[in-house]
């Protein structure tokens, strides 16, 4: 696991280059999307990197992480057109490229079977965006997941919904109470995790994410299990961080020539 600290733009531009170096060289690339407020700022320099230095997704495929169960199909929430929104619409993603699980389907276990299959169809993620949840949540597998999951139904906590009360006009009560994730286990099968991180809010989560042992109680230690995982996060979300001097010197001692 790799931990780099520094400035939220500066952390948005290296996750950028993540994912520019690999649709360079190799333009059939598999993203993993993310919503939520953490990688808004990536999204937002890809689109510059797409206007002004010709960076092209034409080719590229994309999966995202969850959906909310039951948001019409309009709704501004609802993560299809959230993605819509912050990404797709604003670089040359194919019509259709983008996949997400199906919030709407009358069949919600058959569409998550479903949705795990056009992954493996798609090859696996080569790069999966990540945020993490102030309760240590990834995409949104909620405390007490199985390390093993799929992708499936599951109840968001009181926490989340209170979190992500700020997207619903702060109104708890307009935040579903469900939704299909990406389990812990598609997600760990991605080839290159990156998440990030910002706000103090977020600190004791990537405490535990990078340092504590890992369990169910935290769902994102499972990624110390992967063996290429990017985290990225400012100061306040490293407040936290046990070896966090020893983070910054290797992250400040790394050659040129070893990326991310
Ligand atoms: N389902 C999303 C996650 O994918 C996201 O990583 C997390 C953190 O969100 P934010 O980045 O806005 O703090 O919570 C949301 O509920």
């Amino acid at each position: 696991m790799e931990v780099v600290i520094a400035p939220a733009p500066a952390l948005a531009r290296l996750a950028a280059d993540a994912v520019e170096r690999l649709v360079r060289a190799r333009p059939t690339a598999v993203l993993g999307l993310a919503t939520g407020s953490s990688p808004l700022a990536v999204y937002d320099e890809l689109a510059r990197r797409h206007r002004e230095d010709g960076l092209s997704f034409a080719r590229v495929r994309a999966f995202m992480l969850d959906e909310y169960v039951g948001l019409p199909a309009d709704h501004p929430q609802r993560y299809r057109n959230v993605i819509e929104a912050e990404i797709a619409s604003r670089v040359d993603l194919a019509p259709g490229a983008v996949l997400g699980p199906d919030g709407l389907a009358q069949d919600l276990a058959a569409a998550c079977a479903g949705y795990e299959r056009a992954i493996a169809d798609a090859g696996g993620v080569d790069l999966q965006l990540l945020g993490i949840g102030t309760d240590g949540h990834v995409a949104f597998n909620e405390p007490g997941s199985s390390l093993a999951s799929r992708t499936r139904i599951k109840t968001l906590t009181r926490q989340t919904r209170e979190d992500n009360a700020r997207f619903f006009d702060d109104d708890v009560t307009a935040v579903p109470t469900h939704c299909l994730t990406q389990g812990l286990a598609t997600i760990m099968a991605a080839r290159h995790l990156v998440l990030l991180a910002q706000g103090r809010s977020k600190a004791e989560a990537v405490h535990q994410l990078v340092e504590g042992p890992v369990s169910a109680l935290w769902p994102a230690t499972v990624l110390q299990h992967h063996p290429h995982v990017t985290v990225l996060v400012d100061d306040a979300a490293a407040s936290r961080l046990q070896l966090a001097d020893y983070y910054r010197e290797t992250y400040a001692a790394k050659p040129a020539w070893q990326t991310l």
